[in-house]
């Protein structure tokens, strides 16, 4: 079978797209320390060493106070002096502006954050526009840093507080202010810390050793590398997903990775890595800018490889791909290799001087998996879908190889054209209809096809190309075999891309995100799980079908609407894509100008509005059930959402969530996502799997079992391990455990198997919401019998287990019986169930 890369473009949000700043963010390593502790002096060394910029805030202060103009230069000195932090206004704007005249991009921030206020300000002002990589605090005791400042004043440093009196001041201000925010970043395991009570040369030489390991950490595994501390960080596991699609990374975080070719000039900029960028709302967005000089990423994703490692199996080039699915969405297209860059510019390449790593080396795109070293190493690559880059002898070889045109239809050059990369043609992204979108390139016969979206890769877009045979089918967004295509028409179907349906850049939303009209029947059978919550007639559809009466139906995961005359005329609104619910006067054609419900929505990117009138005179029952269920939805993620280090454990206790039952808690078990693992607890309940660290309780994840895509035990090179993949939309997190006896572990596999494949199947949206308004204003149960458009899901709890679990009128225990089977007294079982039946819910 001809290997083929499978690229799928990514499909990015509107407002993503077009929010992003065209700017690269600088990164940014804070040092701290206690004053005397040997910042400076090594800070010194590493911009000799690996060329950052320092900036010492203390210099910069003292610089600022100098300044015969200063306005601050008094206020500067009496903190100084006094061994205060001067205000954050201050310090800040010194150091922005010193980022700026610099025209650098990595800085060493000496001496700051150095208190909460210099912290917040740095956060509300500045954090946002740059990459913080992490702390490096150097540790020292006070009586060596107190006699080095003296002796740094005796040797005529010139400094006003290089005295004891001041010196005193400076380290209370230094443990009761700078040691809370050294403790804030290493809760965010952002802290590096080095001893720094050996010589400058001993400290720097464990300096380097620190940058070596952070970037050892992030080596594949099997070359010796280690699954780093920090791989539950969501900004880590968030490069997980890459081993899995390569590119999409819904809920929360928003990723975008560049192919080669589509970069602006891809034969000289050959982009290495994924460039991910943390946004301010902890997403992660692709970085704005072009590629230019900016190929690696200022994180530890990086990896490179040792010579010869074989990445793919040979792949030819230009083979023609066998079928392409039309409907997808997926863009096929060959691999074609490019020049490799050997030139590994960006910030970690300096982690290693040139001689302590082979020269030809590639960088991949680090799967940095919490589960990786369960993989196995070359196996996992060929799977992976992403922009990998093949080592040089396997490239030159593939390139010579010829392709095969025997087993395409039709004259290779006069039925469908030949190119071997994107010629140059007028095509501009000037002219098209939608931003992003995807256009054919007629002049190239459609062989050639553009990505056009915010400007970044220049007029033509990004330029892609069809593998031989094939075009690209303007009406079906994907390559295609060149006689299906009538490249002349592509024009005529560019505005396909407006249609948010058809627009590959547009994500599609999920069930429960979607918020628009559906065909009775199908959107409006209740979906396993969802509850009616309220009922309420005579609601008119203001906005889309003013004067038609309708049925307003609140579930526990979305309002839903239908016209009473015609039920087909209907909408289903998912709470998950609500924005805001307020209420609005409006003029309705049945009640006139009157108060309503307004529920905006937002959905792939497009805003829909909606507007619900009461006919009943005075009813507000729609205003508080659909505010109150939406309030409830929004209030109860936990049981939807994977949570990574959320305030979920107070005092080694989970907080257990409104409906949730605990059923059970396994101390002394090994997170294999760090090096040596992490010991930790681990809880079972009716909802989710709960983990946290012994030692860090905010060091936790909280899985539901809707997120789980699959359970399974084992081997790894820490031994049998309980392996969990959290589903796609939560980011496809490879998450892996060990608990000591193996038994133990087993009997946690098979605990957690059934409980998922029940609750999967039948699952606790944690949404609940109780009347506690007028009593004529309550849900009319009759109500329920009527609506025949409502199907409740019939026969989909086959599981034995969830049937009985799902047991609504179990109120009482059920009286005691001997279990001759267990040897114990149990509940008697359900009538119509026997302890065997459940029995059999447990995998073998
Ligand atoms: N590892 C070290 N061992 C001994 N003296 C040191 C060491 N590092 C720095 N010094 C000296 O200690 C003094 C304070 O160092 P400096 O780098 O200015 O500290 P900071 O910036 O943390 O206040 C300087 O005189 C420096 O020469
Ligand atoms: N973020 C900062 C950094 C320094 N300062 C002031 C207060 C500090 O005592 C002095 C000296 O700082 P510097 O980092 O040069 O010196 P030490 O680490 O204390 O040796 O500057 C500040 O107010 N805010």
């Amino acid at each position: 079978m001809p290997e083929i890369l499978i690229i799928i473009i990514h499909r990015f949000k509107y407002l993503i797209a077009v929010g992003l700043l065209n700017m690269a963010k600088p990164k940014v390593i804070f040092v701290l320390g206690a004053p005397g502790a040997g910042k400076g002096t090594q800070c010194q060394k590493i911009v000799d060493r690996f060329g950052y910029m320092h900036l010492s805030a203390g210099d910069l202060l003292r610089e600022e106070r100098a300044k015969p103009d200063s306005q601050y230069g008094e206020l500067i000195e009496s903190y100084i002096q006094e061994g205060k932090i001067v205000p954050v206004e201050i310090t800040c704007s010194l150091l922005e502006s010193a980022m700026k005249k610099s025209g650098k991009e990595k800085f060493l921030i000496d001496g700051f954050p150095r208190n909460q206020n210099n912290l917040e300000g740095w956060n509300k002002a500045v954090a946002q526009n740059v990459n913080l990589l992490f702390v490096l605090f150097f540790e020292c005791p006070r009586e060596a840093c107190v006699e080095r400042c003296l002796g740094r004043g005796a040797a005529g440093s010139g400094r006003s507080d290089d005295n004891m009196q001041s010196l005193q001041k400076r380290f209370n201000t230094y443990i009761t202010e700078t040691q809370p925010i050294i403790k804030y970043y290493e809760e965010r395991n952002l802290v590096r810390t080095i001893d720094a009570n050996t010589s400058p040369d001993e400290v720097f030489e464990e300096v380097k050793k620190q940058k070596r390991q952070l970037f050892r950490e992030h080596l594949l595994p099997q070359q010796g590398g280690k699954i780093p501390d920090s791989a539950l960080d969501p900004s880590r596991l968030i490069l997980n997903k890459f081993s899995q699609n390569g590119l999409y990374s819904p809920d929360g975080y928003h990723l975008e990775q560049r192919h080669p070719d589509s970069h602006h000039a891809p034969k000289q900029h050959f982009p290495n890595t994924v460039k991910v960028h943390p946004y301010q709302d902890n997403r992660y967005v692709a970085p704005p800018g072009r590629y230019s000089g900016l190929q690696t990423l200022d994180t530890t994703y990086l990896i490179r490889d040792p010579v010869n490692y074989v990445l793919f199996p040979p792949i030819r080039h230009y083979t023609p791909l066998p079928f392409f699915p039309q409907s997808s969405l997926k863009i096929l297209r060959h691999f074609k290799y490019s020049k490799v860059n050997n030139n590994h510019d960006g910030s970690w390449n300096d982690i290693l001087p040139p001689n302590e790593f082979p020269a030809k080396i590639v960088a991949v795109f680090i799967f940095v998996a919490a589960g990786l070293f369960l993989a196995d190493s070359v196996a996992i690559v060929p799977q992976y879908g992403g922009y990998a880059v093949a080592p040089v002898k396997l490239r030159q070889a593939q390139k010579e190889q010829q392709q095969d045109f025997s087993k395409i239809p039709g004259v290779p050059g006069v039925d469908y054209p030949l190119f071997h990369s994107v010629p140059p043609t007028s095509f501009s992204c000037k002219h098209v209809p939608a931003l992003p979108g995807i256009y054919a390139n007629v002049e190239t016969g459609c062989q050639a096809y553009h990505v056009c979206h915010d400007g970044r890769e220049g007029e033509q877009g990004a330029s892609f190309l069809c593998t031989n045979g094939t075009v690209f089918n303007q009406a079906e967004f994907a390559c295609d075999w060149w006689y299906n295509v009538n490249c002349h028409e592509a024009p005529n179907l560019f505005r396909l891309n407006l249609d948010p349906l058809k627009n590959p850049y547009v994500p599609k939303p999920k069930p429960e995100e979607l918020a628009k009209f559906v065909p009775v029947n199908k959107e409006m059978r209740l979906k396993i799980g969802e509850k009616i919550i309220d009922r309420l007639e005579n609601i008119e559809d203001t906005k889309g079908n003013g004067g038609d009466r309708g049925r307003l139906i609140v579930t526990n995961i979305r309002v839903l609407w239908h016209s009473v005359a015609s039920p087909r005329v209907n909408l289903s609104i998912g709470f998950n894509c609500v924005v805001t619910i307020s209420t609005k006067v409006v003029n309705s054609k049945l009640r006139g100008t009157t108060q309503a419900l307004h529920i905006l929505t937002t959905s792939n990117g497009t805003r829909f509005e909606f507007i619900f009138t009461n006919l009943v005179p005075g009813s507000m029952r729609h205003f508080t059930s659909v505010m109150g269920v939406h309030k409830a939805y929004i209030s109860s993620k936990l049981y939807r959402e994977l949570k990574l280090r959320g305030a979920v454990i107070h005092n080694k206790q989970l907080k257990i969530l409104p409906l949730e039952q605990v059923f059970s808690t396994l101390h002394g078990v090994w997170n294999l996502s760090s090096d040596q693992g992490s010991l930790g607890t681990f809880i079972v309940t009716n909802v989710r799997l709960v983990w946290f660290a012994d030692m860090n309780e905010g060091f936790n994840i909280s899985l539901p079992y809707l997120q789980i895509s699959s359970i399974r035990v084992r081997d790894s090179k820490f031994g049998t391990a309980l392996v969990v993949t959290s589903s796609d939309t939560s980011g496809s997190y490879i998450l892996g455990f060990r608990v000591d006896p193996e038994e133990k572990l087993r009997n946690l596999y098979k605990e957690l198997s059934s409980l998922h494949s029940v609750y999967k199947g039948n699952p606790i949206f944690g949404v609940e919401y109780k009347w506690c308004s007028n009593k004529n204003e309550e849900p009319n149960e009759k109500l329920v019998e009527d609506v025949v458009e409502i199907e409740e899901p019939k026969g989909e709890m086959s599981n034995t287990l969830a049937a009985y679990l799902a047991d609504e009128g179990h109120a009482k225990d059920r009286p005691p019986v001997y279990s001759a089977d267990l040897g114990l007294a149990i509940e008697s079982v359900k009538e119509g169930f026997t302890l065997q039946k459940l029995w059999e819910v447990l995998p073998s």
